[in-house]
């Protein structure tokens, strides 16, 4: 046998060589009773080392493992366990002798109480903020609104919110369309809310906000040295964080082809790899995409995949815009209303029967965002209660001017509702299309009787068909 020079060591001062090098140290024997506990644990845990020693661990010590460790010759280190009220770091290891399991021994971190002490008061507060940020994070991936949060009662409105009630439960993925500011990203909070993945994160992501070249680590994560800067143990991406829940990808149209192309592959496989790394990683996330983008136009004109375009089409949502539902504008001005009194420290701001009318008269390009700012500017320029026409921006107010315009430069009523004002060259030529269309339609698809009827020549009607991909 190998001399260690332990036996030079005499006998008694074994034990003070043990207290000097942990102050606070148990011995179990593989049937978890204590063959030996120093004074000072004793000390700690209000008992006396006559009491303790011979009996069995689970009744001195609190939370104890000791008696499993002993069992499964497993360690188990640097384990937090809570004894009297505070949460101390215990290590334990199966004592092994002559290749054999006999029991194990258990130390307690931090050589005295003031040492304890002295780092509670360091890692307290340490812990403290870990915590309150581990919940502001688990609440920042919780869905903030729910169906009864999207307000309105027209038809065309209630119609995609029945439609987004019951396609909730499915697990198929969900196209959101329409304009911006007109609640895409409320309806995807709301499904996921009443989903069955409603306990897991909902993570949105803007798609149009995140730089090209940081748009694949912030979804897929990245290893360790994928690139220069890349953080120690790697980082995951948006797609592991969603596991079981929600992804909603906002503004999906702004998305670069090269990265339309990852995305569908890992919709496809139902997995991603990491920048940088080799392992393939399972996830389960329901996409949610919207946009304010034609994306059917995107696909003919090769902007978006057209495979892509399928994979997040099975479930299409349409929001209409305000301007279309007239009628829910009172509605949801009051309801944001209520939201804004509380941001304010007010109560029982109303709207003047002509504010409500302009409201209403108005086209609302930017829909609900819009109306909820001019909705804010009003309360902060407001002395009383009731919201009048002084307290509107200039261009709601001077509507009146506007009709004076309209009667100037007529405008039909259908134009001036549906169309938003683009460039000429693209106005001109939508109403070349249609001419022509319109014009065939009248012929039976007769070319040449349609040219006559627009009164141009059979080769510019031919050139112009062939423009506007006319058959
Ligand atoms: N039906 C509704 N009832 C009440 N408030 C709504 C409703 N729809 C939207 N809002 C409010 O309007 C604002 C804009 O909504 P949201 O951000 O969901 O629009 P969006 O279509 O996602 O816009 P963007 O395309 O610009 O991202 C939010 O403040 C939201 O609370």
């Amino acid at each position: 046998m190998i001399n260690t020079g332990i036996d030079r060591i005499p006998h008694k001062w074994l034990e003070e060589i043990i207290n000097l090098s942990v102050e606070r140290i148990v011995v179990v024997n593989r049937e978890g009773m204590i063959c030996y506990i120093n004074s000072a644990y004793c000390e700690f845990l209000g008992t006396t080392v006559e009491d303790a020693t011979g009996r069995d661990v689970r009744e001195v010590i609190e939370n104890t493992r000791m008696h499993i460790v002993a069992k499964t010759g497993k360690a188990e280190l640097t384990s937090v366990q809570a004894i009297n009220g505070s949460d101390m770091v215990a290590n334990r290891y199966p004592l092994i002798v002559e290749g054999e399991l006999v029991g194990a021994l258990g130390t307690v971190m931090f050589r005295n109480p003031e040492e304890w002490w002295d780092y509670k008061r360091k890692i307290q507060p340490l812990l403290e903020e870990l915590k309150y940020y581990k919940k502001k994070f688990e609440n920042e991936l919780k869905s903030k609104y729910t169906f009864g949060d999207l307000i309105g009662k027209s038809p065309s409105f209630l119609s995609a919110k029945n439609l987004a009630e019951r396609i909730s439960g499915s697990q198929s993925a969900v196209l959101l369309l329409g304009e911006s500011g007109t609640g895409k990203e409320l309806f995807a909070h709301a499904i996921h809310d009443n989903s069955t993945r409603a306990s897991f994160p909902f993570v949105p992501i803007n798609c149009a906000s995140i730089p090209e070249h940081l748009l694949e680590s912030e979804l897929f994560g990245y290893d360790e040295g994928a690139f220069t800067g890349a953080k120690k143990g790697g980082r995951k991406g948006h797609f592991q964080v969603a596991n079981y829940g929600t992804i909603f990808l906002d503004e999906i149209g702004d998305m670069p082809l090269s990265m339309q192309s990852k995305l569908l592959r890992v919709l496809q496989e139902k997995e991603i790899q990491r920048v940088g790394g080799q392992k393939s990683i399972p996830v389960d996330v329901r996409v949610i995409a919207a946009t304010h983008r034609d994306l059917e136009k995107m696909v003919e004109e090769g902007k978006f995949r057209k495979d892509l375009y399928y994979r997040l089409n099975v479930i299409k949502i349409e929001i209409p815009p305000l301007r279309n539902r007239k009628e829910d504008i009172h509605l949801i001005a009051n309801n944001l209303l209520k939201k804004l009194e509380k941001r304010f420290f007010q109560q029982g701001i109303e709207l003047s029967e002509q504010v409500i009318e302009k409201l209403q008269q108005y086209t609302w390009q930017g829909n609900i965002r819009e109306l909820e700012n001019v909705l804010e500017r009003a309360i902060n320029v407001l002395d009383g209660k009731r919201i009048e026409l002084i307290h509107l921006p200039l261009y709601l107010r001077d509507q009146d001017k506007e009709t004076d315009f309209d009667l100037e430069y007529q405008v039909d009523k259908d134009v001036a509702t549906n169309h938003t004002v683009q460039p000429l060259r693209k106005t001109l030529a939508h109403a070349e299309k249609q001419a022509i269309l319109l014009a065939l339609r009248e012929t039976n698809g007769n070319k040449q009787e349609a040219a006559k009827l627009l009164e141009i020549g059979k080769t510019r009607f031919y050139e112009k068909c062939k423009m506007y991909e006319i058959k």
